[in-house]
């Protein structure tokens, strides 16, 4: 996806038509062109004007409308960009489109091209942008905060800070390379440098130190059901995601494979799993199943151990965040309901009583209702980048007899890994997996 500058291209940036209002926004050198050529003039820059939009050569009334013009390098792109807020008519987009089609170098905008132009133009780096896609994305509260954070700039400014950091320590050493003969250099000279070496290292490791919460905010927290045979999963499992997700039925060991859903509970998303109860069994596909329960639970961010008795033998595995939930609570007479047992939260996925209660007691649970830090790392990507960097930066502190000059290249190479988390640095391998998250006109 390599375009030439001097093309402007141009999109429908709202969604799908009929809307009330279509947006379409033009970006590149030809937009005064265009605004001139449509309008008549260039209106006053960032002013929404309303203005009759015409067609080039016959004269005839496209639409009226509101034009606003960005000029550049101030704008989204860093190019002249200019919105045409119209009406969201299909024909009266489709018009517009063709007419902007027929104007000198205009084409139609690629997927995320003009996000892409934002970063060539150095108006975001990567990180950022994608703090963009997932905020476009964000289907929960907690998602939304997240990416609006990172949209502007929270692990942009932290990631620089750090680059900055370990270029100026290798400036110090080189310059102290160039001026003493090495055999000489007095160790305070390099001092320096290795001590703000060693901060970035802690910095870092404290920032990877973070239970991969951003990671889970954006891709889902995993919360697994596990219980004996007819302990109430499924039911639950339907109750919460309000249809009937998997099969109920009176007989012990109905569920064998995973179910999976995903959801927002308060806010959060969440991935949801059934499994097969939990027994001793003969048949091959349930034990197969009980397995698989075992392993995900395991893995699971907090495990919903259940019970229709308040009974919760062996059903734990170690180490597992865990709520004890008492099934059927309806089952229970009102007397006995008031003793609350050894359960965490008591509920009935036949009323709903209680269901309030045990989401709530979720969210709690995953520590969601702490505040959220300022920069979290919400990627893979972004992960093994800082991860490199410290790597190199750990070799620095073990290789203390080594060349001055190895050392110099090893905090360049932890000054690289972060630059390329951030787009400073030779990622073009990675600009067409980026920007292909996006949607045309983004
Ligand atoms: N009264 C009452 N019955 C319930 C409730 N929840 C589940 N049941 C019944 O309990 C039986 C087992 O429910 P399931 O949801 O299939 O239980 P499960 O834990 O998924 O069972 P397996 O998949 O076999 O391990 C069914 O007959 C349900 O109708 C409840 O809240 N109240
Ligand atoms: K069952
Ligand atoms: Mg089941």
């Amino acid at each position: 996806m390599t375009q030439r500058r001097d093309d402007t291209i141009f999109a429908l940036s709202s969604g799908a038509a009929p809307s009330g209002v279509a947006v379409i926004r033009l970006s590149g050198p030809g937009v005064r062109f265009g605004l001139e050529t449509l309008i008549g003039e260039v209106p006053k820059a960032r002013m929404a004007a309303l203005r009759t939009l015409r067609a080039p050569e016959t004269g005839d009334i496209l639409d009226r409308g509101l034009v606003l013009f960005f000029p550049g390098p101030a704008s989204f792109t860093g190019e002249d960009v200019a919105e045409l807020q119209v009406h969201g008519g299909r024909a009266v987009i489709a018009s517009l489109l063709k007419t902007l089609a027929g104007l000198p170098s205009y084409r139609q905008a690629e997927a995320g091209e003009f996000t892409r132009r934002a970063f060539e133009n150095g108006r975001a780096d990567l990180t950022e942008i994608e703090g963009l896609a997932d905020l476009v994305a964000a289907e929960t509260e907690m998602q939304r905060r997240l990416a609006v954070r990172q949209a502007e700039g929270g692990l942009r400014k932290l990631y620089e800070d750090w680059r900055r950091r370990l270029i100026r320590a290798r400036a110090l050493i080189e310059a102290g390379l160039d001026f003493v003969d090495e055999e000489d250099v007095p160790d305070d000279v390099m001092a320096p440098a290795w001590h703000e070496a060693a901060e970035v290292a802690i910095e870092m490791a404290a920032h990877l130190d973070d239970q991969h919460f951003g990671e889970r905010v954006r891709d889902g927290f995993e919360v697994v059901l596990l219980g004996p045979p007819n302990a109430g999963k499924s039911s639950l499992l339907n109750a919460l995601v309000r249809r009937e997700a998997a099969i109920v039925t009176a007989e012990p060991g109905t569920t064998r494979d995973l179910i999976e859903v995903s959801l927002d509970l308060g806010g959060h998303a969440v991935t949801l799993v059934d499994t097969a109860g939990l027994r001793e069994t003969e048949s091959l596909v349930e034990r197969e199943g009980i397995a698989r329960a075992r392993r995900r639970a395991g893995a699971a961010d907090l495990v919903l151990a259940l019970s229709d008795n308040d009974s919760w033998s062996e059903t734990i595995p170690e180490g597992a965040a865990m709520l004890r939930v008492r099934t059927k609570l309806d089952l229970v007479d009102s007397d006995s309901k008031l003793s609350a047992g050894t359960a965490d939260i008591a509920l009935s996925a036949r009323t709903g009583e209680g269901l309030d209660h045990l989401v709530r007691a979720i969210g709690t649970a995953l520590d969601l209702a702490r505040p959220m830090p300022a920069a979290l790392i919400t990627r893979a990507r972004q992960r093994d980048g800082i991860s490199r960097s410290l790597e190199h930066l750990r070799e620095l502190e073990r290789e203390a007899g080594r060349a001055i000059e190895v050392k110099a290249e090893l905090l360049r190479s932890a000054a690289d890994a972060l630059g390329r988390v951030t787009g400073k640095v030779d990622v073009e391998d990675l600009l067409d997996v980026i920007f292909a998250e996006f949607c045309i006109g983004k």
